[in-house]
C-alpha cells in the first residue's frame, strides 16, 4: 500500500537527508524505523506526509504519488495518513474530546471546526476511541489535566479519528516512563492489527523497538542499512547503523524475546508459513498476544 522509491530529500542548506530511500509497506505491515541521530528518519517521515517537499523519487500511498500532489489531491490523500507526535501535539486548553474532534479536520474543514459544530457520527466515534485506548470518561478532561501516558493515548486516538490507511509516528515514547512506553507501543500494535492499519514508527530506544516491531529499517547517513525482522538486529547489524560499540545488552535482549516468541507458537501455526512477510506478520501477532498475557 505505500511504496517508497528512490526519494531523495536535499534541504535548502544543501544538508542532504536522504539519499535515494526505497522502501515498500503492505497493508496492516508496521515497520520500525532505526538510525542514529542525523540518519534522516523525521525527513523520511516528513516526505510522506508533505511536511517537507521531496527533491526526487516517488512515494506511492494506494497508488498516488504524494511526492507531486498538491492542493486538493494532498488534502485528501492526507486524510490517508495518521500522525502521532512525541510531544503529542495537543491543544492543551481544549478538552480530550476537543482534541479527538480536531482530527476530523481533514473532512470538517476548518470553519465548521472552529465554530464546533461536529457531526453526530464523529462525536459518537470519538466516544468509541476514547473508551478503546483506555480514556473513557475524561472527554472533558482539558488535555493540560493529563498525564503523559493519557496525552499520548489522546494522540493516538485523534490520529485514528480520520481513519487513516497508514500511520506515521515520530518518537511515540520518548517522553514516557518505561512502563507507559511499553503500554503504548502495545496499544499502537494492537490497533494496527485490529484496524489493519499499516505504520512507521521512527524510533530511538532499539529495545523497545525489537521488543514491539517485527520489521526494522535501519537508516544511515540518509540510507537504508538494513531491513528485516527484528530478531535479525545482531551486533553487526547494529554496528553497521550506529557505529562500534558493546551490544551485548541488546542483543542478549533480542535473543531472550525470541525464544519467548517460539515458545508461545505452535509448531503447527509455524509449518503454516510461506515466507518472510507472513514471518514478520506472525512475529507481530505473537508479539501482542504475548504482551496481552503479561501483567
Ligand atoms: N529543515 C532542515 N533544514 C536543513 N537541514 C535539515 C533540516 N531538517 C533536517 N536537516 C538535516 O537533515 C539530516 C537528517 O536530519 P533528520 O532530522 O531527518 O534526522 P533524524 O534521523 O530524524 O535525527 P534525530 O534522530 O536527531 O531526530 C541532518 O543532517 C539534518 O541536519
Amino acid at each position: 500500500m505505500l511504496v517508497i522509491d528512490s526519494l531523495e530529500k536535499r534541504y535548502a542548506n544543501n544538508d542532504v537527508a536522504l539519499k535515494g530511500v526505497s522502501l515498500e509497506l503492505r497493508a496492516g505491515e508496521v515497520v520500525g524505523l532505526i538510525g542514529p541521530s542525523g540518519a534522516g528518519k523525521s525527513s523520511l517521515i516528513r516526505c510522506v506526509n508533505r511536511l517537507v517537499t521531496p527533491s526526487a523519487g516517488t512515494i506511492a500511498l494506494d497508488g498516488v504519488d504524494l511526492a507531486h500532489v498538491s492542493g486538493r489531491g494532498l488534502r485528501r490523500a492526507r486524510r490517508q495518513i495518521g500522525m502521532i507526535f512525541q510531544e503529542y501535539a495537543l491543544v492543551e486548553r481544549l478538552s480530550v474530546m476537543e482534541n479527538l474532534l480536531s482530527g476530523r479536520l481533514g473532512y470538517t474543514g476548518f470553519w465548521k471546526s472552529w465554530t464546533r459544530r461536529f457531526d453526530g457520527k464523529d462525536i459518537a466515534r470519538a466516544y468509541e476511541l476514547l473508551d478503546r485506548v483506555g480514556l473513557a470518561g475524561m472527554e472533558n478532561k482539558r488535555a493540560d489535566a493529563l498525564s503523559g501516558g493519557q496525552r499520548q493515548r489522546v494522540g493516538i486516538a485523534r490520529a485514528l479519528m480520520q481513519e487513516p490507511r497508514l500511520l506515521l509516528v515520530d518518537e511515540p515514547t520518548a517522553s514516557l516512563d518505561p512502563k507507559t512506553s511499553r503500554q503504548v507501543m502495545r496499544l499502537i500494535m494492537e490497533l494496527c492489527a485490529e484496524r489493519g492499519l499499516a505504520a512507521i514508527i521512527n524510533i530511538h530506544d532499539v529495545v523497545l523497538a525489537t521488543q514491539y516491531l517485527p520489521r526494522i529499517v535501519g537508516l544511515k547517513a540518509g540510507e537504508i542499512v538494513y531491513d528485516g525482522p527484528a530478531k535479525g538486529m545482531d551486533a553487526m547489524v547494529l554496528t553497521r547503523i550506529y557505529g562500534d560499540e558493546d551490544w551485548t545488552a541488546i542483543t542478549r535482549n533480542v535473543a531472550a524475546a525470541e525464544e519467548s516468541d517460539e515458545a508461545a507458537e505452535p509448531a503447527a501455526q509455524r509449518s503454516t508459513r510461506s515466507g518472510p512477510a507472513d514471518a514478520a506478520y506472525s512475529l507481530a501477532a505473537t508479539a501482542v498476544m504475548a504482551q496481552a498475557v503479561t501483567p
